[in-house]
């Protein structure tokens, strides 16, 4: 060790010793100083409190008391003795108020789980049950952790073997016992183990919602739903967030002919961003993609989209949406004739039957409901082709509407939109029909607006909440994510900018028509839509009209 190095040691511990020697030398002093002052405190106090006409009597008193204490003999000695010994009293450390110990939260919290968790696992009969009403939570947690604010954050529960977990009806009310306890503010995944009769429970933290309409990285065909966990997503991608270029783990549905999921069916319950997904997917697929977007609930939610370049057409009304869709499947049967042709001449297809096209149908089941009461066909109905087929002939079908019209979205509908989101806080059972598999996360009592859950293919369900994709046109929508969905119109904003001129659109060849079929119908350009797109004008441009 070099020299003053020890030296700086050497000094540090004689001042260390010096300083508790000076603190035990002059401890006696400290309390009596801390006495005489409690003593001087008191004379004060009672100078104060005695009447004006009394103070002159006392002083005379006290005088008269001191000069009979200095004519004692040895009077002052036995007085100042007598201060000191009162001061040193007085002045002694006071007591510490005796408090109570802390109640173990751990013990508490899961004593009262334990408890709960009884009646539902308790087996009378049993000679020594794991559960039963004087039973230790001790004997069956097996492993917990607590967050800094008490909260559970993981717990392992041992459970009876003859507990039903394979059925979601009992495994649910477990989970939601546990929620209550654990409380119902936060999300918790449940991986019960079934081999081992154990159930670990993980309490999940919120996804970020500050994630607005952007331009994300991703290949052409793949559309970046939202966000998830980090175990969620095998990849993570850069997105602007909150100011800043953060890395978050995406939940990417993958489209095209390659695609094992070519169609997306997505439940919500309502205001909780099913119309936003449709918006989100159309900007994503807008760059590469034609769109046909059917607005059932006639809002006018994806009236931004009207006129933009590649959206032949956006729908409110029945008849429009009839028309639009008829367009569509045959459409979806004239690239798959002209593909067969290409194959079987073994030249490329033409590139207008290989672009993608995309039918977007938010609320569909509105226009069913008006299709029955009509009396006319089931828009629905039309989708059989473009759905069937879609894969091959690159056309991707995307559905969304409210959770509680799932029964009347059609079985051809639900048999092969095999890419799957629930939004909104949804029950148990609602989730398994939405997702077709039993969700193994119970879901907070409230989401914010554009969280739920994403199922692709037949991979496990996974956490989701969705790019901020508000209406540009929602005056109530924040002016940010407001913009941010305009920058990525393929157009200009017309409601601050002068009018562009539209391009037109890429025609479509119409099909020869059969003759026991349908009118066929071809897209055309309203030529009022030449002169400029007004975001904020209600009907769509394009209009379907039938050949003649
Ligand atoms: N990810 C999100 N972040 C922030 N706000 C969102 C998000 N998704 C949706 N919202 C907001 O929530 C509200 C409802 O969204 P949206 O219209 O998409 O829901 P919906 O399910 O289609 O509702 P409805 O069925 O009533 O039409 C809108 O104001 C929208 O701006």
């Amino acid at each position: 060790m070099p020299l003053n190095r020890l030296h700086f040691s050497k000094s540090r511990d004689l001042a260390r010793t010096a300083g508790d020697h000076a603190s035990d030398m002059f401890a006696p002093l400290t309390v009596l100083g801390r006495g005489l002052r409690h003593h001087v405190g008191w004379a004060k106090a009672r100078w104060q409190a005695t009447p004006k006409e009394r103070r002159g009597p006392t002083v005379f008193l006290v005088a008269a008391m001191l000069l009979g204490i200095f004519l004692l003999p040895h009077g002052l000695l036995f007085a100042l003795i007598a201060l000191m010994a009162s001061a040193a009293w007085a002045g002694r450390a006071p007591k510490a108020p005796a408090t109570a110990p802390e109640p173990d939260v751990a013990d508490l919290k899961l004593t009262a789980l334990y408890a709960a968790l009884t009646p539902y696992l308790a087996a009378p009969e049993e000679l020594s049950p794991l559960y039963h009403p004087e039973g230790n939570w001790k004997s069956v947690f097996t492993g917990w952790e607590f967050d800094p604010e008490g909260r559970l954050s993981r717990l392992e529960i041992a459970y009876p073997a003859y507990f039903t977990d394979t059925e979601p009806t009992a495994r649910a009310r477990i989970e939601q016992v546990v929620q209550g306890k654990a409380g119902r503010a936060r999300e918790y995944r449940f991986d019960w183990d079934e081999e081992s009769n154990k159930l670990r429970i993980a309490a999940l933290s919120p996804l970020p919602t500050d994630i607005a309409a952007q331009r994300f990285v991703a290949a052409p065909g793949e559309i970046v739903l939202g966000f998830t966990d980090e175990d969620g997503s095998a990849r993570t991608i850069p997105v602007h967030q909150g100011g800043a270029l953060a890395q978050q783990p995406p939940v990417v549905w993958r489209t095209g002919p390659r695609s094992a999921e070519p169609h997306l069916l997505a439940l919500g319950v309502s205001g909780y961003g099913t119309s936003s997904l449709i918006r989100s997917v159309a900007l994503q697929a807008l760059p590469y993609a034609d769109l046909v977007v059917i607005d059932g609930a006639g809002t006018g939610e994806h009236a931004c989209l009207v006129n933009r370049p590649g959206v032949h057409t956006v729908e409110t009304s029945l008849h429009g949406a009839l028309a639009a869709l008829h367009w569509a499947a045959q459409e979806t049967e004239r690239r798959l004739t002209a593909l067969n042709a290409a194959r079987h001449a073994g030249t490329a297809p033409p590139e207008d039957v290989t672009r993608p096209l995309w039918l977007l149908l938010d609320h569909p089941t509105e226009l069913t409901e008006l299709a029955h009461a009509e009396g006319r066909p089931d828009p629905q109905d039309l989708l059989e082709l473009p759905l069937r087929h879609g894969r091959a002939a690159r056309v991707t079908v995307v559905v969304a509407d409210d959770i509680e019209a799932r029964d009347r979205i059609s079985p051809s509908v639900r048999a092969t939109t095999r890419a799957r989101v629930v939004l909104g806080p949804t029950g148990p059972e609602e989730s398994h029909a939405a997702l077709g598999v039993p969700l193994d996360i119970a879901p907070a009592a409230h989401a914010p607006a554009g969280r739920g859950y994403a199922r692709i293919g037949s991979g496990a369900p996974v956490r989701l909440q969705l790019p901020a994709t508000v209406d540009p046109l929602d005056e109530d929508a924040p002016a940010a994510l407001r913009d941010a969905v305009i920058a990525l119109l393929p157009h200009r904003d017309t409601r601050t900018e002068a009018a562009a001129p539209v391009q037109p659109v890429q025609p479509v060849q119409p099909l020869p028509p059969r003759p026991d079929g349908p009118p066929a119908v071809r897209v055309e350009l309203d030529p009022e839509a030449r002169a400029g797109v007004d975001l904020a004008k209600g009907p769509a441009a394009l209009r379907f009209r039938p050949l003649a």
